[in-house]
């Protein structure tokens, strides 16, 4: 139980408490120094307005002009004077929080980009329980009001609160008694418990339908969105989304609203009972010193003010309670992250400092030997024993059904992940030897599902080797060989429009336009020293007049360069040097064109299937041609 409580209460508060420094020891001390301020100044408020009442009776009886009368003026001006202080400093505590707070998030936000960037291996970012603690570690920086900034805020925010109950404490102590003070003490702080232990349990139950959670912000944002507004209104979809969507989010809430009552209504009753009789009994027993007139006017006042005070603060604090508690949640899941993602680069590290690259590799050929491969999470091998040559020099190309493993190879090529078992080599050197940053500054890759970066056209080629120096000329050069500089040319800014029609004299392409841009994405980063090409299905979104001219360029524009063109369309592929025909994580044939025809097996069978729907007026994927 200790355990625990020190675990989910203490613990947190501390690694909050570690973010103070990043904010600044001017602020951290001006912060504190003003919640000390802000917890004291009630507390004298209510001795001073006790004296008040106590002076009250001598000044009635003096008179205006009596001594007693300017004493009690005196008190109340200072009284007064106690309350505007509060007045006019609590703006300033919530004007000091929040630039306490941007400081924080700010360096909190850098840090989780950073995380997330600094993994050299893809494999955490396809790993759900990575992915839910980067979820849960950001959205509290766009909720804004309880991130991690507010809760350090937040925590700060309770020293003003503990004096101002210490404060009113110590005047029962000394007006009634040690023993009233005690059960105060232990009334408001079980009554707190009650209260903050009741949001901490509450929040837990949103973990709870995380799932119900995910899922209604996805049919929100699905059916809001641009991405599908088309097939939302052609299939017609809106009636369908609402009812899922307003499933989910009901089975998002009702649980909640449920656990709701149990956490809070309970305890509260307890609780509230617990102050109240407590709090009964010290008033009366103040009662009864008053009325044997054991105690001065003053004293009672200021009995029955600091017990009914203090009791008060065994309630919620809007200061500090829902940021302590999202804040730390936010903190604790920023920190699994990044022991999520540490974990997984220290398994890509674990061979120690990467070598360097030599600039002409691969000089003799990249090698895929024995590698076995299953995705984190997964029991089902991808690659099964694949062995595998791409000779320097040469175009091969790598085709298989849908599922066969292809594209898993050219993460593995790129070291996104690395083999579960065997190894590749480059010029005969471990690829998990060399350094990742320079080799895959020696790769040039076009993924199927490359990035349509909302930039400059020019930066969209750009960002294939942002390392070489920015020449537009080189960059033209790329656009022009991949086919697509003059439908840049033609855009209002030609090469400095941006690709996105969300910017003002913004342009979108077409898919196969985009697709041109990818490619010469990857023709760029040739230029700029890559030795290896790998081009993941490049042409599926062309026509198929545009392909056959891609395909009869490829050869010309990648001469010398070893190039590996990956397609499940066998027609695309027969002017590569070879073709290796990959079937469920294995090589199951390899040769050139004719050599694979002649022995007329999976490749022979295949590429007659996809040549007859090609000669009936259909393509590879059976859409209709214009032969
Ligand atoms: N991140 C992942 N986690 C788990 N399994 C995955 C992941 N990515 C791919 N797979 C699985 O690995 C298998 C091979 O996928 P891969 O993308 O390599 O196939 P492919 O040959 O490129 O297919 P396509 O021609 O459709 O692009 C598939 O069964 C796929 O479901």
């Amino acid at each position: 139980m200790l355990r625990s409580w020190y675990r989910t209460a203490v613990l947190p508060r501390r690694d909050i408490a570690r973010l103070l420094p990043t904010a600044g020891s001017g602020l951290v001390i001006g912060l504190t120094t003003l919640n000390l301020v802000l917890g004291l100044l009630p507390v004298a408020f209510v001795l001073a307005t006790s004296v008040v009442v106590g002076q009250v009776p001598a000044a009635v009886e003096g008179g205006t002009g009596s001594a007693a009368w300017s004493s009690l003026v005196r008190t109340f001006v200072l009284a007064a004077v106690l309350f505007l202080a509060r007045q006019v400093l609590a703006p300033v505590q919530t004007a000091l929080g929040v630039r306490m707070q941007r400081r924080i998030d700010g360096a909190l936000r850098d840090r989780a980009l950073r995380i997330a960037l600094r993994s050299t291996s893809i494999a955490p970012m396809e790993d759900q329980a990575t992915l839910e603690a980067l979820t849960e570690a950001t959205r509290e920086f766009e909720a804004d009001f309880r991130s991690p900034g507010a809760s350090a805020a937040g925590l700060l925010a309770l020293v003003a609160r503990y004096v101002q109950l210490l404060g009113f404490v110590a005047v029962i102590g000394v007006v009634v008694s040690w023993p009233a003070a005690a059960a105060v003490l232990a009334a408001t702080l079980v009554f707190r418990y009650g209260q903050r232990g009741g949001l901490r349990r509450y929040s837990q139950v949103w973990r709870n339908v995380i799932g119900f959670r995910r899922r209604s912000v996805y049919l929100r944002e699905v059916a809001m969105g641009p991405a599908a507004a088309k097939e939302m209104r052609v299939f017609g979809l809106a009636g369908w989304f609402t009812d899922e969507y307003s499933d989910a989010t009901r089975r998002m809430l009702d649980p909640v609203a449920a656990r709701r009552r149990q956490i809070y209504l309970v305890p509260y009753l307890v609780y509230t009972a617990i102050g109240l009789v407590v709090g009964a009994a010290v008033l009366v027993s103040i009662g009864r010193s008053a009325a044997a007139g054991e105690i001065t006017l003053t004293a009672l006042a200021l009995g029955i003010q600091a017990v009914v005070a203090a009791i008060a603060l065994g309630e919620y604090y809007p200061e500090s309670d829902v940021q302590t508690q999202y804040g730390m949640q936010a903190v604790a899941a920023l920190a699994e992250f990044e022991e999520r993602m540490d974990a997984a680069e220290a398994r890509l590290a674990s061979s120690g400092p990467g070598r360097p690259v030599p600039p002409g590799a691969p000089e003799a050929s990249v090698r895929f030997e024995d590698v076995h491969f299953t995705y984190p999470g997964s029991g089902r091998p991808v690659l099964d024993g694949l062995d595998l040559d791409l000779p320097a020099g040469l175009c091969t190309a790598i085709v298989g059904v849908n599922g066969a493993g292809k594209t898993t190879l050219v993460k593995l090529l790129t070291r996104l992940h690395e083999p579960t078992a065997g190894r590749l080599t480059v010029d005969g050197t471990d690829l998990a030897d060399l350094d990742v940053a320079a080799w895959r500054r020696q790769v040039s890759v076009v993924f199927q599902d490359f990035v349509r970066y909302e930039l400059s056209a020019s930066d969209n080629i750009l960002v294939g080797a942002v390392h070489a120096p920015r020449d537009p000329a080189v960059v033209r050069g790329a656009a022009e060989r991949a086919g697509i500089a003059d439908a840049v040319d033609a855009l209002p800014a030609g090469f400095d429009t941006t690709l996105s029609r969300a910017y003002e004299g913004g342009a979108d392409l077409s898919g196969g336009q985009w697709q041109r841009i990818a490619i010469a994405r990857s023709l760029y980063a040739l230029e700029a020293g890559a030795r290896l090409l790998v081009l993941d299905e490049p042409t599926s979104a062309l026509d198929v007049r545009a392909e056959a001219a891609f395909f009869d360029r490829f050869v010309d524009l990648t001469r010398g360069v070893t190039s590996v063109l990956i397609s499940h369309r066998f027609s695309s592929v027969r002017r590569a040097d070879r073709i290796v025909v990959i079937d469920a994580g294995r090589v199951v044939e390899q040769g050139t064109h004719d050599e694979l025809v002649a022995a007329d097996g999976h490749y022979a069978r295949l590429f007659r299937l996809q040549a007859e729907r090609f000669a009936a007026g259909l393509d590879a994927d059976g859409n209709e041609v214009d032969a």
